[in-house]
């Protein structure tokens, strides 16, 4: 296996980057000697290779994870606590390191990267906390001489299928959820962006997690998410991803009745009042559109402007576009980096096309400006319409489309008038604007005047086709844990107690 010498290089810790599979605690090559290269989407050069494992290996992660299970499950909640806080601090004491991973393999700006590692460290300190806090209940009986409870136990061995787009931060929320549970987890990252995993594994093997509680397992996706889903052994799915693969999988998982959780895609209207100040309004929706180049599941598709702003809204949208800066993530002042390959800048530029053809305008957007071959620059177009792809495709890229609405009840029908449902923003300061719309929006999550809206104690998730589930809070363990009910009779004079 070739090794990768710019980014060892590039890393304080160089043991950080590891191009192996990690199985029960080991560094694992491919059987079968298949191996990918995996390439940083700003240069287009390979930054290393990864192992695609064979099947049998991909059932001893399972073995490793079943046997793993009997002791993690066995420990009592502090102690799992304990492990997850080192994990926890490890990822602090490295975040550079694995900033500089992520901007590599994804391309995101720096100061990004920077920002999902906190984010993901996040998630792992919340639930090495909520682990302590997955209590039972105790039931008033209605059985003479009977005291009725419910338990909390792990489900069982989880598996992670994860994204490119935050390869770190997508499994850390659901990990460090299942690990405090008591499940052991089989990660398979996206093929675009193992080595955040593999860096994750590395630091979980030092934080004295103990071995087949995480493993990391690499393949071709389809082969070993099929395996993955037909292992009975496997309780838990748990998937972050297109809406497609979503399905596919949620299919795959019949067979074996396991618990599912999705995480798919969003195609997020962003809502602006009539009462706002259309600047204000355009600066946060050019953040709420751009952030990660368009390639993030609660990006601003749809923009949706009252039509007595919509032409200062748009003035002032494309003064704050054009102070954005594209370019290689390493450097600085970057605000977008490259899109993660080269299809998705053709998926972008079908995108741009078919809206033109359709009788949108292009307000800003000239794509010979950008700097590399996976780079687009980012789109404003205006009259986009429920017809064009634009609207109906979460385009996952820096294409903005805007449209004008007369009044509340027009702009609910339209932001509603897609298959999915994950986030949505609303700008107005009328508190009966934003009330009906709050209720009436199809939506997982609105958020109201604010572009920020995720983190560790927030119920994450979507309705209709974004997926089933919530992932961080106060519920987000739940998708790992059972409930067990109990029922103690011939107990005598408890009863009624
Ligand atoms: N709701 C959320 O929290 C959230 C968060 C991040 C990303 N997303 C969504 O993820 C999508 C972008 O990510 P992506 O392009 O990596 O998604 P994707 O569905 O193509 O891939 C996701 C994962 O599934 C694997 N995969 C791909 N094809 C597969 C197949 N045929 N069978 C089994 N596994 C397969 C990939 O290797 C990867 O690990 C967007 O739709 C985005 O909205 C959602
Ligand atoms: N930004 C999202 C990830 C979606 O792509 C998050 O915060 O989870």
């Amino acid at each position: 296996m070739k090794l990768s010498k710019t980014l060892s290089n590039a890393l304080v810790d160089p043991r950080l980057f590891r191009q192996y599979a990690y199985v029960d605690g080991k560094w694992t090559h491919g059987d079968g000697g298949r191996e990918a290269a995996v390439f940083d989407p700003a240069t287009g050069e390979a930054i290393g290779h990864i192992p695609w494992l064979e099947a049998h290996q991909i059932r001893e992660a399972v073995d490793a994870a079943d046997a793993a299970f009997v002791h993690w499950r066995a420990l009592r909640a502090d102690e799992r606590c304990e492990r997850l806080l080192a994990w926890y601090d490890l990822l602090q004491a490295h975040r550079e390191d694995l900033a500089t991973i992520m901007t590599l393999e994804q391309g995101k700006p720096l100061p990004d990267a920077r920002g999902e590692v906190e984010y993901g460290a996040s998630f792992v300190r919340w639930f090495a906390e909520e682990g302590k806090r997955t209590f039972g209940e105790t039931i008033p009986s209605h059985i003479p001489n009977a005291a009725l409870g419910t338990l909390k136990e792990p489900v069982g061995i989880a598996a992670l299928i994860t994204p490119w787009n935050f390869p770190l931060a997508m499994i850390t929320r659901k990990a460090a959820a299942a690990m405090a549970a008591g499940c052991p987890v089989i990660v398979k990252p996206a093929g675009e962006t193992p080595f955040s995993a593999l860096a994750l594994a590395e630091l979980a093997e030092r934080a004295g997690i103990p071995a087949g509680v995480f493993n990391v397992v690499l393949g071709e996706a389809a082969e070993v998410s099929k395996i993955l889903c037909a292992e009975e052994r496997i309780k838990a799915l748990s998937f972050t991803g297109s809406t497609r693969v979503g399905r596919l999988l949620l299919e795959q998982c019949a067979g074996t009745v396991k618990r599912v959780s999705l995480e798919l895609g969003g195609n997020a209207p962003f809502i602006v009042g009539p009462d706002m100040d259309p600047r204000e309004a355009a600066f946060a929706a050019v953040a709420a559109k751009f952030q990660t180049a368009g390639q993030d599941c609660l990006a601003a598709n749809r923009i949706l402007v009252h039509e007595s702003i919509h032409d200062a809204f748009v003035e002032h949208f494309v003064e704050r576009m054009a102070a954005l800066t594209v370019g290689n993530g390493l450097e600085s002042e970057v605000d977008l980096g490259p899109l993660i390959h080269r299809q998705a800048v053709d998926k972008a530029a079908a995108i741009v096309d078919d809206a033109l053809s359709q009788g949108a305008t292009l307000v800003a957007g000239d794509q010979g400006q950008a700097p590399g071959e996976n780079f687009f620059m980012p789109v404003l177009l205006t009259g986009v319409t429920p017809q064009m792809m634009v609207w109906r495709e979460e385009n996952f890229a820096p294409v903005a489309g805007v449209t004008a609405y007369s009044d509340d009840d027009q702009v609910i029908e339209m932001a509603n008038d897609t298959e999915y449902g994950l986030a949505a923003y609303v700008y107005t300061h009328d508190i009966r604007r934003i009330w009906k719309l709050l209720r009436a929006l199809e939506f997982g999550m609105v958020s109201v005047n604010s572009v920020k809206m995720t983190g560790p104690p927030v119920p994450f998730g979507g309705v209709k086709q974004s997926g089933l589930g919530r992932e961080g809070g106060i519920t987000g363990i739940d998708e790992y844990l059972e409930t067990k009910y109990y029922c103690l009779g011939g107990l005598g004079s408890v009863s009624g107690s």
